[in-house]
């Protein structure tokens, strides 16, 4: 292995405490709230299609009129507590909030940039009635972090002169000051969600990311960061130059799903997907119509896909400028909710059953478990529902809400479900009882070749 000083500090999955509750809670509520929440992606009465929170570059508005935004900012129908009632009902476990996106401005009164909520007409510390009002609800809250600022003087996307390297070390200790500060004055945030850290200029500055990471784990002990902070001695992102993981998850899947038969290595890690509901708008934007509208049952599978893989799924909500949030987001949180008050227990608290693939859905199991839950999204035209079981494993049962299917095994370690429901309106969910099948006589043969 190449010798690093700002790789991967340890091999292997975190077994501590914070960490087996992060990795439990499963589902996640992403928010991102800032003054392109005002504009709504229309500016002088042109819709941009971009990413209502890039609006600044796609309609290349000058910084101080963009900055001016600030002087708007006073969401009358900001209610933290609402907020956090939908979030619980929806059966989201923790919630990621931006604290400051690429446009720098800060929800919370900052010491270190005037750009924050104090110096506008609402002036209240959203941060604090946020984590307030989750964590009373009993949400964990996490703080998105966006190294990139497009505000700050001190910003550079690459280094390429001493006045560069002056300006940008000035800027570091800037955002080192933010994360000190976020850290210890909100102390029950348990992760840290870093953001625009693509750029050169960070790749050059490994150390400082590394030295971000072990501040915040220094303030808080258990902190949890993902792997987007980090570059190594070569500026090596996620993974370092000796392919070995940086931070405490994998943070790569923005808006995508690793694929259940191809991408199975990242059953060995911790890892997040963060998802849109518009096909890419994280920020508030006013037309949904330019782009496809992800459908609830389309969301709540990515969610049981995310499970079934042992990892995370942050689903986002873009509140308006006055603090409401849209009607499709509302109808999704109910849609969702309804479900997993049934079905919460494939979620919360399971992960990668390790077996293969079907085509019918998902496989998810609580650690340990000797039951196996089929999450059915697709019943076949012959309602068998194939399963592949490893290992020294026999089926015993499959029950679904108190109705037991006949389980047909077809082969060595093969099974038919006999899936006999007639229509389904929602996804079925089939608990497995499994034993050990060296306790039963082993009738196949394998075949001779
Ligand atoms: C989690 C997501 N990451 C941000 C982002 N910044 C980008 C810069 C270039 C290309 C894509 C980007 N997505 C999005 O605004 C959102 O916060």
């Amino acid at each position: 292995p190449v010798p690093l000083r700002y790789g991967a500090q340890y091999t292997g999955m975190r077994t501590d405490e914070a960490m087996q509750q992060w990795r439990s809670h499963r589902f996640g509520q992403f928010i991102h709230w800032g003054l392109y929440a005002i504009p709504g992606g229309v500016w002088n009465g042109k819709t941009y299609n971009y990413a209502a929170e890039f609006l600044k570059s796609s309609a290349r508005i000058p910084t101080a009129t963009w900055d001016s935004l600030m002087y708007q900012f006073n969401p009358r129908e900001f209610d933290a507590r609402a907020w956090a009632k939908m979030a619980k009902q929806m059966g989201a476990r923790y919630m990621t909030i931006t604290t400051k996106h690429h446009e720098g401005f800060c929800l919370w009164p900052t010491k270190f940039t005037d750009f924050n909520i104090s110096n506008t007409p609402f002036r209240r510390d959203i941060l604090k009635e946020l984590v307030d009002a989750y964590n009373a609800e009993g949400i964990d809250v996490n703080f998105y972090y966006s190294v990139l600022d497009w505000h700050h003087p001190d910003w550079r996307y690459d280094i390429k002169s001493p006045e560069d390297s002056v300006a940008f070390r000035r800027f570091l200790d800037f955002a080192g000051n933010q994360l000190k500060e976020l850290a210890t004055n909100y102390p029950t945030v348990k992760a840290f969600w870093f953001d625009g850290t693509w750029d050169s200029s960070i790749k050059k500055n490994g150390w400082w990311t590394l030295e971000a990471e072990q501040m915040l784990k220094s303030v808080r002990p258990g902190m949890i960061v993902n792997s987007r902070l980090r570059a190594d001695d070569f500026g090596k992102r996620h993974f370092d130059s000796n392919n070995q993981l940086m931070g405490d998850y994998e943070s790569g899947y923005e808006r995508r799903l690793p694929n259940p038969v191809k991408d199975l290595q990242v059953t060995k890690w911790d890892w997040e997907a963060c998802m849109t509901v518009p096909e890419n708008q994280w920020g508030y934007h006013r037309d949904w119509t330019v782009s496809h509208v992800k459908s609830p049952l389309e969301l709540l599978e990515m969610l049981v896909h995310a499970t079934s893989m042992g990892g995370n799924f942050l689903l986002n909500f873009g509140p308006d400028g006055n603090g409401g949030f849209r009607n499709e987001e509302r109808h999704i949180a109910q849609f969702i909710g309804k479900w997993m008050e049934k079905n919460g227990p494939v979620i919360w608290d399971c992960g990668y059953a390790g077996w293969e693939k079907q085509d019918w859905g998902y496989f998810t199991r609580k650690n340990g478990s000797a039951h196996v839950n089929m999450i059915v999204f697709n019943k076949p035209v012959s309602g068998l529902l194939k399963v592949k079981v490893k290992g020294d494993v026999k089926i015993l049962s499959a029950k679904a809400g108190g109705k037991a299917y006949r389980v047909e095994e077809i082969a060595k370690n093969e099974y038919f479900i006999h899936f006999t429901d007639r229509k389904m309106t929602e996804p079925r969910v089939i608990v497995l009882e499994t034993a050990k099948a060296s306790e039963a006589a082993d009738k196949y043969q394998d075949a001779r070749t």
